[in-house]
C-alpha cells in the first residue's frame, strides 16, 4: 500500500518528504520493524516510541509517524507529523487491514465487572442463531471456531484489526469484543466502527494504573462519546455510572435495568445453585446461571440481541441453553454434598456480588468459606477492602495467594490482613501455598455448604517472579474431589 494512500486516514500536521512510497508493512514496536516499514512512534507508559525512531530507520523503515520530529532528520525517510500518535496507530492499522470492523456487525463490552460474561454469551448465542461470529475476549479470542490465545482484554491495535480481518475471511458477520479502561485510555479502539456499545458497571480496579475513579470513568465513557449515531448505546440503568456513559453520545440510548422502568427489564423470580427463573421484559425463562450479577448479565445480552434484530422468543429459547464461562461461577459438587464454585472475582465488588449470590441461594442451609487471595504489582488499595468483603459474607475465610508476580505472598497478605479488626480475624486463616489453602478449606466443608475460590477463575497458571506455573482451581478441587490429594 502507498504511504500516499496509508496517511489519508489520519490527521497529519506536517509531512516531509514524498509520500508517494510504497510501504511494505506497519508496526509500533522498532523490534519488528523490516525494510520499507512504517514505523509509528507512540507514547507508552514506560517508555516513549519516539526515542525508538532511529532504531526504526536502521531496522529498514522508511517512513515514520511521530507527534515530534527527531533532531536529525534523513532525507532517505518521509516523516509525518501527528497531533495524536496512539490515535494514528488505531487508524492506520484499521486501514492497513483494510476496514475489517466496517464489514462486521461490532458489538464492545465495557466496564468494571462482567465484559468477559457479557461478550462471550452474546457470541454463544449468536452462534446458536446460526450465525458465524468472533469474540475478543480476556480468556480466549475466538474467529469463528477457532481459539487464538489471548494475551490482553483487548489487543494492540495491529494485533486487533489483523485479527477482525480474520474474522472477515473466516466469514463472520458479528463481532463481540471487550472494551477495556486501558485500551480506551490507550486508544488501542482507535479506528473500530462500532455498531453497538454495552456498559455493565464501575467500581473500584486498575486504580494503580488510571490513579482516580473519575479518570478510570473518563477512560470508559471516551469509548460511548466516540460512537456514531446508527450505533446503539446500552447501559446499566441500575449503576450510577450508567447514565454518565450516556451524556455526550451521538449512538442510540438504551437501558436495561432489573430496579426500575427501563427499555429492558428484568426480574428474579426464584434463584437456586443450579439456575434462576427470569422475567425478561415480560416473559419468563429459564437460565442456567446463578446470581444477581449474571441476571444483569444476562439482561445485558438480551437487549443488545434484540437491538441486533433478532426475535424475542428465539432470544429467550436460545438464552435458556446457555452455560457458564470458564471459571465464572463454576459450579462443582462434592461426593460429600458440599459445593465448590470457582469464580474470577478479583475486586471487593465482584466478591461483594458472588457472595452476596451464594447467600440468597443457600440462606441457612449451609455455610460459606471463601478461598481468596490478591494478585502482586496490581492495585494494592483493593487488599483490604477484598479481605473485608470476604470476611463480612463468609463464615471462613482462608486467605492465601492469587499471583504474586513480583511480590512477596506474604506482604500481600498482610496488606490484605490490614483491612480486619481482631474479631475479624478470628474467622481468618492464612495459607500462601494456595493449593493447601483449597484442600484446608475443603477439609471444613460440611454437606450442604459451599466453598467460593475467587480471583482467578479460568487462569490455569499461577505468575511467581515473572514465571508462570501451571495452577488451575478446577483442577486441584477435581483432584480432591477424586480423593487424588
Ligand atoms: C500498562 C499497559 O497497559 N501497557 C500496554 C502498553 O504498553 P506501554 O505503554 O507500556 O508500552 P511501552 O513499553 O511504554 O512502549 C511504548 C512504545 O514504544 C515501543 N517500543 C518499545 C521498546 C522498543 O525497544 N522499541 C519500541 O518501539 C513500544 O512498542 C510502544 O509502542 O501498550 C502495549 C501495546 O498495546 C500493551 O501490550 C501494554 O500492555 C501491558 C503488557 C499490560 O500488561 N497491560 C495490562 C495492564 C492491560 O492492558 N490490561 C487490560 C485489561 C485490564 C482488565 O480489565 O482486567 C487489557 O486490555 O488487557
Ligand atoms: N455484571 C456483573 N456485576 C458484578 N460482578 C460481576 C458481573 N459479572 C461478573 N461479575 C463478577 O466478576 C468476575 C469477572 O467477571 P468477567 O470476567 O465477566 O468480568 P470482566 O469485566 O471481563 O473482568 P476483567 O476485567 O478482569 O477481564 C466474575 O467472576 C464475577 O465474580
Ligand atoms: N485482568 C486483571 C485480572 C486480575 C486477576 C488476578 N488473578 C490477578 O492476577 O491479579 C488484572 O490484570 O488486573
Ligand atoms: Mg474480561
Amino acid at each position: 500500500m502507498t504511504l500516499e494512500r496509508l496517511v489519508q486516514h489520519i490527521t497529519v500536521k506536517q509531512i516531509y518528504g514524498k509520500p508517494d512510497i510504497n510501504i511494505e508493512g506497519i508496526d509500533s514496536d522498532s523490534r519488528n520493524i523490516k525494510d520499507k516499514y512504517l514505523f509509528i512512534a507512540v507514547k507508552g507508559t514506560s517508555v516513549d516510541g519516539h526515542e525508538f525512531i532511529d532504531k526504526a530507520i536502521e531496522q529498514g523503515a522508511t517512513a515514520i509517524v511521530c507527534e515530534s520530529l527527531p533532531q536529525k532528520i534523513s532525507d532517505k525517510v518521509v516523516y509525518i507529523q501527528t497531533n495524536d500518535s496512539a490515535e494514528a496507530l488505531g487508524r492506520l492499522a484499521s486501514a492497513w487491514y483494510g476496514k475489517p470492523s466496517k464489514e462486521l456487525t461490532l458489538v464492545g463490552v465495557t466496564g468494571t465487572n462482567g465484559k468477559t460474561t457479557t461478550a462471550t454469551l452474546l457470541y454463544e448465542l449468536f452462534r446458536l442463531f446460526g450465525e458465524k461470529v468472533g469474540l475478543l475476549s480476556t480468556v480466549c479470542n475466538y474467529i469463528d471456531t477457532l481459539a487464538i490465545p489471548a494475551t490482553h482484554t483487548t489487543p494492540d491495535p495491529l494485533s486487533l484489526h489483523k485479527l477482525l480481518r480474520e474474522m472477515v475471511d473466516a466469514g463472520c458477520t458479528y463481532a463481540f469484543m471487550e472494551v477495556s479502561s486501558h485500551s480506551a485510555h490507550q486508544k488501542r479502539i482507535a479506528g473500530l466502527d462500532f455498531d453497538g456499545a454495552i456498559f455493565t458497571n464501575l467500581t473500584r480496579d486498575h486504580l494503580d494504573y488510571h490513579k482516580t475513579v473519575d479518570a478510570y470513568l473518563k477512560a470508559k465513557k471516551m469509548f460511548f462519546d466516540d460512537l456514531k449515531k446508527e450505533a446503539f448505546a446500552l447501559v446499566n440503568l441500575d449503576d450510577k455510572s450508567g447514565l454518565v456513559m450516556l451524556q455526550n453520545t451521538r449512538a442510540q440510548k438504551h437501558t436495561y435495568s432489573l430496579r426500575t422502568l427501563a427499555d429492558f427489564k428484568g426480574r428474579i423470580i426464584e434463584s437456586r445453585l443450579d439456575g434462576t427463573t427470569l422475567e425478561l421484559n415480560g416473559r419468563e425463562v429459564e437460565v442456567q446461571f446463578v446470581g444477581k450479577f449474571n441476571a444483569y448479565n444476562l439482561l445485558a445480552v438480551y437487549g443488545a440481541a434484540c437491538l441486533l434484530g433478532k426475535d424475542v422468543e428465539d432470544i429467550l429459547v436460545k438464552m435458556s441453553l446457555l452455560v457458564p464461562v470458564a471459571g465464572r461461577f463454576q459450579t462443582l459438587h462434592a461426593p460429600e454434598k458440599y459445593t465448590a464454585i470457582i469464580d474470577y472475582a478479583h475486586t471487593p465488588d465482584a466478591l461483594n456480588n458472588v457472595l452476596g449470590s451464594i447467600k440468597e441461594v443457600i440462606g441457612d442451609k449451609g455455610h460459606i468459606i471463601t478461598v481468596v487471595g490478591a494478585g502482586g504489582n496490581r492495585d494494592k488499595g483493593k487488599r483490604p477492602l477484598m479481605a473485608q468483603e470476604a470476611v463480612n459474607a463468609s463464615d471462613k475465610v482462608i486467605l492465601t495467594s492469587d499471583n504474586p508476580r513480583f511480590e512477596e505472598p506474604g506482604d500481600i497478605l498482610n496488606d490484605m490482613l490490614a483491612g480486619l479488626d481482631s474479631i475479624q480475624r478470628k474467622k481468618v486463616l492464612s495459607i500462601a501455598d494456595r493449593r493447601e489453602a483449597i484442600r484446608t478449606a475443603t477439609q471444613f466443608a460440611q454437606p450442604g455448604d459451599v466453598i467460593l475460590i475467587a480471583g482467578k477463575g479460568h487462569e490455569d497458571y499461577q505468575e511467581i517472579k515473572g514465571v508462570k506455573h501451571h495452577f488451575d482451581d478446577k483442577e486441584e478441587v477435581e483432584k480432591i474431589f477424586r480423593g487424588e490429594m
